[in-house]
């Protein structure tokens, strides 16, 4: 079953225009995960423009001291030296590596794999070191989910903003088949297959249907926004009815 992490980021957002700790990014996990949420996905950038290392650390610590079972915790990042002090001192179940720069507006892009080979070996060698599994942001090209496989990644995240565009457009079909040749790419290489990024209840169900096998599915600006409408609860259920549709 293809897991729905709730990336928090945005909770955080509107939490950081009030000096006071509401709504409660902690609390929010907690009530998707009640919901049925199967993880819980942040994006600390650089920054700290939503969530901040202070909510990294202290989901981490609710994650550990409040559920008996673990719980998929997924920090994503560009795996700076400071990220991956916070990656070692949070010890989260994933570590999702994104290109982004510091002064992104948001993710826009995956890695260029074989350009940062070494470095990415590297990091992914000490993530693994920390029992974290390693998941990689890329772009929907069959040949860089080779590449994923050939530094040693566990997963790809495919990156979904491209779907997301194109959705409503007559090319739809084909943009959606090359994320399905990478998606097979990434399988047939051992590799897990998550996706992100502009997911949303319009768009979600046909994409699943398309790669059935997804991992992971996380999900944050836009189901955050739909629980403006229907609750924080009534969202995450009106996702996973989405997801249960593939
Ligand atoms: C990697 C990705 O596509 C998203 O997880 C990212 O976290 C979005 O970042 P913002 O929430 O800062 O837009
Ligand atoms: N990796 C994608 C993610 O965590 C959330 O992306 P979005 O739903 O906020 O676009």
């Amino acid at each position: 079953m293809t897991v729905l992490s709730i990336n928090l980021n945005k909770v955080a957002l509107l939490r950081n225009q009030r000096d006071i700790d509401y709504p409660s990014v902690t609390g929010m996990a907690k009530i998707a995960l009640a919901a049925g949420a199967g993880g819980i996905t942040v994006h600390p950038r650089p920054d700290q423009r939503h969530t901040r290392k202070s909510d990294v650390y202290e989901l981490s610590k609710m994650l550990r001291e409040e559920y008996g079972a673990p719980i998929e915790f997924n920090i994503e990042g560009n795996p700076t030296e400071e990220f991956m002090q916070l990656v070692a001192d949070t010890k989260p179940e994933q570590v999702t590596l994104v290109p982004d720069d510091p002064d992104q507006n948001t993710s826009d892009h995956g890695w260029d794999i074989r350009t940062n080979k070494d470095r990415l070996k590297e990091i992914v060698d000490r993530l693994h070191a920390q029992n974290a599994r390693v998941s990689v942001f890329i772009d929907h090209d069959p040949d860089v989910a080779l590449a994923a496989a050939e530094i040693g990644a566990d997963r790809v995240e495919l990156y979904t903003g491209p779907y997301y565009e194109c959705f409503f457009r007559d090319d739809r079909e084909q943009v959606l088949s090359l994320y399905k040749s990478t998606a097979i790419a990434a399988r047939d290489s051992g590799l897990g297959v998550n996706a992100g990024h502009d997911l949303n209840l319009d768009n979600l169900a046909h994409f699943l249907q398309a790669i059935p096998w997804t991992d992971e599915v996380s999900i944050g600006h836009a189901l955050t926004a739909d629980a403006l409408i229907y609750g924080m609860d009534g969202a995450i259920k009106a996702y996973l009815a989405e997801i249960a549709k593939k």
